[in-house]
């Protein structure tokens, strides 16, 4: 199966995706493409971990997450979020079936470090042939980011880099990180193409921060693993333009000199 496209849609993005947004993912479909939607769900967990009064905090861009912690975290991916998501596209006429990497051993994770992230996991190994299965059915999988150890320890896996890895091992075609801004800002104007060196550059110099860091990390390790069609795109508005490409930044590798 050659045309996967990954889609990651942001925490901060959910609540206000867009028809547009819908129409984008339907464009793709009538294009023959087979879409996985991967979620995040940051601002709904910390809204929910305030009101319980359980204190978290991040570590390298990573949410340190204890047992009581975790709970919650799953509470909102796997329940809240994933539910609502997949409600949003049935209700916009796509076919979604919502999974959390626990189901059908879909996410094999390690924990990244014990000492100092708690149960934070990267991905080892993807249940590629569950989604082959529900793509060859023309179901979107909807997978929120939680993964399980050998052990059955849940364990909470960045969306970013979880999205990364699924495309990784499907091999997709695309990866496309959807957020609220319409791609890489500089000095507020949209860059259309970032080379991996320009990319390390803007996080030296402060132009990249805060959680476009995971996304951009997760897309360069995304292209070392063979992926060369990766950006970052606006959930806001349509990402599929009237040629038919994608509106936002792309990853590029280096340009060759000669
Ligand atoms: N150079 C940049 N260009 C655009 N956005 C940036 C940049 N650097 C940091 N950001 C921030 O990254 C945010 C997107 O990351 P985040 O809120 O974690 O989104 P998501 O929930 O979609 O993963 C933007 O809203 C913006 O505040
Ligand atoms: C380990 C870790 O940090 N996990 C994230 C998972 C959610 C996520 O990544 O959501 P966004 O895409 O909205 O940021 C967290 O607990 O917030």
């Amino acid at each position: 199966m050659n045309n996967i496209i990954v889609v990651k849609c942001g925490g901060s993005i959910l609540a206000e995706l867009t028809n547009e947004f819908f129409e984008s993912i339907k464009e793709l479909q009538n294009k023959g493409n087979k879409i996985v939607i991967v979620h995040g769900g940051g601002p709904e967990i910390e809204q929910m971990l305030t009101s319980l009064s359980i204190k978290s905090e991040f570590v390298n861009g990573l949410r340190k997450t204890t047992s009581e912690v975790l709970d919650t975290v799953e509470m909102i991916l796997a329940g809240s979020v994933n539910k609502k998501l997949v409600s949003m596209l049935t209700s916009n006429k796509l076919k979604a079936i919502g999974l959390s990497g626990v189901d059908g051993e879909l996410l094999k994770a390690t924990p990244i470090n014990a000492d100092t992230l708690g149960h934070v996991g990267e991905v080892k190994e993807v249940n590629t042939e569950l989604i082959k299965n529900l793509l060859n059915l023309d179901y979107i999988p909807v997978i929120a980011p939680i993964g399980a150890q050998e052990s059955g320890q849940k364990l909470n896996i960045n969306a970013d880099t979880a999205a990364a890895s699924i495309a990784s091992a499907l091999k997709a075609k695309h990866l496309l990180f959807v957020t609220d801004v319409s791609g890489i800002l500089k000095n507020g104007n949209l860059l259309e193409e970032v080379s991996e060196k320009t990319v390390q550059e803007l996080m030296l110099d402060g132009t990249i921060y805060g959680g476009m860091i995971p996304k951009v990390k997760a897309a360069l390790s995304a292209m070392s693993d063979g992926l060369n069609e990766i950006m970052i795109v606006s959930g806001k508005t349509s990402f599929v333009t009237f040629e038919g490409s994608l509106a936002g930044t792309k990853l590029i590798k280096e340009l060759e000199v000669v």
